[in-house]
């Protein structure tokens, strides 16, 4: 059982029974959460019972996808184009009838990146399995395929390069170092706002589902909700309930859309 916290799957009556006080938003993660955890990022894939379970939730409660990936990358992975999406960890945000909101500020900062990409292609090209995904505000940088001896070899050299670069920041993920703009935005604040989009103010209960550490700014930030925890990153946790994993995620959906 993750982290202690109590199971979201036992407790499902109670958080039924908060929902008919107020209307829930749902925000969910999609890597580790609607889709299982893969050797290689490119290869992530949810499930067609997942797509048409997240689709069935939506009918019923407004819902959005939160993810580290580029939000056309994730949006094409869910394919359920009713649906919102924040991508690059909260900096690109999309919705249906063609609505687009990108970090002001994350724009000035994209000619660094172009910078410091091919510098940092150039710095770890020996260590074999090192992997770059560029998303439109984030560079990840992942060592799944690294052997686990050279992983802090990885950050340190990624670490050092940074130092030149104020304007981002190294964040980490699942076997993945995310370097992002320097800027005070995050998971959790493009739950803010999309609960603008969602929903009415004040009038509804938000819950985020996420597996990693960078979810902890969305379940950290969120006050008027509660945060599930997928399985176990390791770190602390601001999460309330837990769910162990994927196959608990769509037992949970289930439960949720049962009368
Ligand atoms: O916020 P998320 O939707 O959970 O995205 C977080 C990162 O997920 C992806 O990387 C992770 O999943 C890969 C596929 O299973 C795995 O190979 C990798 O080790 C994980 O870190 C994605 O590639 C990143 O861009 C996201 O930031």
């Amino acid at each position: 059982m993750a982290n202690q916290l109590p199971s979201a799957l036992k407790n499902v009556e109670e958080l039924k029974e908060k929902f008919r006080v107020k209307k829930p938003l749902l925000f969910l993660d999609f890597d580790g959460t609607l889709a299982p955890i893969v050797e290689k990022h490119e290869d992530a894939a949810i499930s067609e019972e997942m797509r048409d379970l997240v689709k069935q939730l939506s009918q019923v409660h407004p819902t959005a996808v939160v993810s580290g990936r580029g939000m056309k990358d994730v949006s094409q992975r869910v394919n359920l184009p009713e649906l919102y999406y924040a991508g690059s960890h909260g900096f690109e945000i999309s919705g249906p009838r063609n609505f687009i909101k990108e970090n002001d500020e994350a724009q000035k900062v994209l000619p660094i990146f172009d910078k410091i990409e091919p510098i940092l292609k150039e710095k770890l090209q020996d260590i074999k399995g090192v992997d770059f995904e560029r998303k439109k505000f984030t560079l990840a940088i992942h060592y799944r395929q690294v052997d686990e001896s050279r992983a802090p070899e990885v950050h340190n050299r990624v670490s050092e390069i940074l130092k030149d670069y104020p304007e981002l920041l190294k964040a980490d993920g699942k076997k993945v170092i995310e370097i992002r703009p320097a800027i005070d935005w995050h998971k959790g604040k493009a739950v803010e706002f999309l609960k603008l989009q969602l929903g009415e103010k004040d009038q509804n209960f938000s819950v985020y589902i996420g597996d990693d550490v960078t979810d902890e700014d969305a379940f950290k930030y969120i006050d008027d909700g509660l945060g599930i925890l997928v399985g176990d990153h390791g770190n602390k946790t601001y999460a309330d309930y837990s769910l162990e994993d994927l196959d608990e995620v769509k037992e949970f959906f289930k439960l949720l859309l049962k009368n």
